[in-house]
């Protein structure tokens, strides 16, 4: 069966030289085309509606099903290429605490690890099945999920399988912190040990993703060599690398990215010149998350900086309980507009095909003959309201 989609006034087909776009700068690399047609088919039980053609709607074949959008815009369905959804308890009181000074150090997150181990599986799946309905509700239609607030072998095995129910992006991070009663120095080296052998043994089979919170500025986190041999082992258990890095200070996360080949650094939201071009000559996306800097007070990361050297950037949400319970993917890309220097098509941009290379993956963050059908309804005559009309709930995934 196929199906028809008309009405629509921009599509953003994420298709630098697309057949027909238009040229103007507001545009720029977006593939825009405008009162056009796309024609979607297959889908069923075990696999994903595919698109068959798209152009200007004047000239689309007939289908089965038709639908009129009647003047609304679409866009590829966004890819939030970095988050933390399945855990349990509340920390809206750090939050507030952090609007009235302080700062933020990741010592909150054992508050989370406690709440998420005291949680049954079902009180835990339905959370994160809540917390995927919300983005794809706005228009998030691929999502990573970490694990990190188990920190036992048992409670990280059991995040990354309920996260692999709802993605096949997910991620090991039981080197989130180090848990609160292995703080002292025994205790920390068993942990890396454990994070490093039997839990990495027992999650490597439900994750595709290694991550690591390198930062040596909180005394919670890892630094440059704790981190370098949780990426390696995670490496050697045949896991992908992508890592957190320079968030609360300069540091080696960036520089040990690049070095080891990982897909994305994601913060960056403190660079020397040296990690610029570190990130310039690599294959490794740094992936800004402007909620973060929003709800801890922290300076946005300079995007703009990293644009002009040529760097690969993506925008995810980063959701979590701690340092941004956001999962709006327009809401960060109308931070990255207003906040951190970039252009309404460098962030959708980013928020698309730039997050899907955060991923590795070519198969989404565009819309093209061939690829899934994954894309977001914009109700507006312009993609430009999605940081325009912020706060404004006007994008959704379009259920086909
Ligand atoms: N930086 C480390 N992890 C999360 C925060 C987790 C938390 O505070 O609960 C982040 O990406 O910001
Ligand atoms: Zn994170």
């Amino acid at each position: 069966m196929s199906m028809l989609i008309t009405g629509i006034t921009e599509l953003v087909t994420g298709e630098e030289g697309a057949d027909g776009a238009v040229e103007d700068p507001l545009h720029a690399g977006l593939g825009v085309l405008r009162d056009a047609a796309i024609v979607i088919g297959g889908g069923g039980e075990d696999s994903a509606a595919t698109v068959e053609w798209v152009g200007p709607a004047a000239q689309a074949p007939a289908a089965d099903w038709a639908i009129d959008l009647e003047g609304r815009s679409v866009v590829p369905g966004f890819v939030d290429s970095h988050s933390h959804l399945v855990f349990a308890g509340d920390r809206s009181a750090e939050f507030a605490a952090r609007m009235s000074g302080t700062p933020y150090d990741g010592g909150g997150i054992a508050v989370t690890v406690e709440a998420t181990r005291a949680a049954s599986d079902h009180e835990l799946r339905t959370l994160l099945q809540r917390r995927v309905q919300e983005m794809r509700a706005q228009g998030t239609t691929t999502v990573e999920v970490k694990s990190g607030y188990g920190l036992t072998v048992e409670d990280e095995v059991r995040a990354l399988r309920l996260a692999k129910e709802v993605t096949d992006e997910v991620t090991y991070l039981g080197a989130h912190v180090v848990p609160p009663d292995r703080r002292d120095e025994a205790g920390r080296a068993a942990y890396l040990d454990l994070v490093c052998g039997q839990m990495l043994q027992a999650c490597a089979p439900h994750a595709r993703w290694v991550d690591v919170f390198c930062e040596p500025a909180s005394p919670h986190a890892f630094d440059g060599d704790e981190s370098r041999r949780v990426l390696e082992a995670g490496r050697q258990a045949g896991l992908e690398l992508r890592v957190h890095g320079n968030q609360l200070g300069e540091g080696p996360g960036v520089q040990l990215a690049v070095e080891l080949g990982a897909a994305s650094v994601d913060h960056c939201t403190f660079l020397a010149d040296a990690e610029v071009e570190a990130l310039a000559g690599s294959d490794t996306v740094a992936t800004l998350l402007p909620g973060v800097e929003f709800s801890t007070r922290q300076p946005y990361p300079d995007a703009r900086r990293l644009l002009d050297a040529g760097v690969q950037v993506a925008l995810a949400s980063d959701c979590n309980p701690g340092t941004c319970y956001s999962s709006s993917m327009p809401l960060m890309i109308a931070l990255a507009v207003r906040e951190m220097g970039m252009t309404p098509a460098e962030a959708l941009r980013a928020a698309t095909v730039g997050a899907s290379k955060a991923l590795r993956r070519n198969d989404i963050g565009r819309i093209a003959v061939g690829l899934r059908a994954d894309f977001a309804v914009v109700d507006a005559p312009s993609w430009l309201h999605i940081p325009y009309r912020v706060g404004v709930p006007i994008v959704r995934t379009l259920e086909v």
